[in-house]
């Protein structure tokens, strides 16, 4: 019979997948994330930040609203696995959280801006896996803003110009996902989360769907996207 004694110890559980989505304001990430993670039982990171609360949002749910004085004392004291300012605003991630749930085996989902999403690259190295979901174009991202109506003319002015140097950077993630049809986009985020777990496993133990999974992520590689469809984005 199995024993409990340290000779023979309950096997370990495969660390749970960081995977970070980021992207321009207005893109649908948070669209897009509710969609993919609806059924699923994965650890979704609440922020904090200095922004003022919009209609409807509440503290602790959307993110953890704060001063920009608690907000530099958490910073100081290393309380953020990464953290970035926004047209004004302070947004973070805060570390303690996140390390359990992956020690646990659980999935971790961050939904940051470009800046934040390369420090976590640089701390996190391999083990973050980098989803830039792209707008299919400007004038596309333009009117997502515009139509949700939560910012102010000047506001929507500024998250489109800093839009415009997040989408140059997309190729530095290790995913693109185009956010034009959302049906699809879920389908290559669960595909991207499918295809990572299968990386972690041996080939022998893959499923049919690893390896259908592991094919269908090919596409949305970020090795794909030339210099010339960047700019194509962010002209059109
Ligand atoms: N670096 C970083 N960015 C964050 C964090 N939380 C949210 N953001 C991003 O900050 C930007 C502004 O967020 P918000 O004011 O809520 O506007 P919205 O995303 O357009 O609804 C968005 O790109 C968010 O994804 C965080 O903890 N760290
Ligand atoms: N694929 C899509 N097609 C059309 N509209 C979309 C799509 N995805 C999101 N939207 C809309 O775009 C707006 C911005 O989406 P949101 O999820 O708030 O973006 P983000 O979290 O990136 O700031 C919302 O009004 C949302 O309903």
């Amino acid at each position: 019979m199995m024993s409990d004694s340290p000779s023979n110890p309950a096997p370990k559980v495969p660390r749970g997948l960081l995977i970070v989505m980021t992207g321009a304001s207005g893109v649908g990430k948070g669209t897009l994330r509710e969609q993919w993670l609806k059924d699923q039982d994965v650890f979704y990171s609440t922020s904090w930040t200095t922004r003022e609360p919009r209609e409807g949002e509440v503290n602790g749910r959307e993110y953890v609203f704060v001063t920009p004085e608690e907000f530099l004392t958490k910073a100081s004291q290393n309380g953020f696995l990464e953290h970035a300012q926004f047209v004004g605003n302070h947004y973070g991630t805060p570390i303690e959280p996140i390390e359990a749930a992956l020690e646990r085996g659980q999935d971790v989902v961050l939904e940051i801006e470009v800046e934040g999403a390369m420090q976590v690259k640089e701390r996190m190295g391999e083990e973050a896996v980098l989803v830039f979901i792209m707008p299919p174009s400007l004038t596309e991202l333009r009117r997502r803003l515009t139509g949700r109506a939560t910012e102010t003319p000047d506001r929507i002015e500024k998250r489109l110009t800093r839009a415009t140097d997040e989408i140059r950077e997309a190729h530095r993630f290790r995913y693109v996902v185009v956010n034009d049809d959302l049906d699809r986009a879920v389908r290559e985020m669960r595909a991207v989360q499918q295809a990572e777990r299968a990386a972690q496993k041996r080939r022998e133990d893959w499923t049919p769907e690893d390896y259908a999974a592991t094919e269908a992520v090919q596409r949305v590689h970020s090795r794909n996207l030339s210099a010339a469809e960047l700019e194509k984005v962010v002209s059109s």
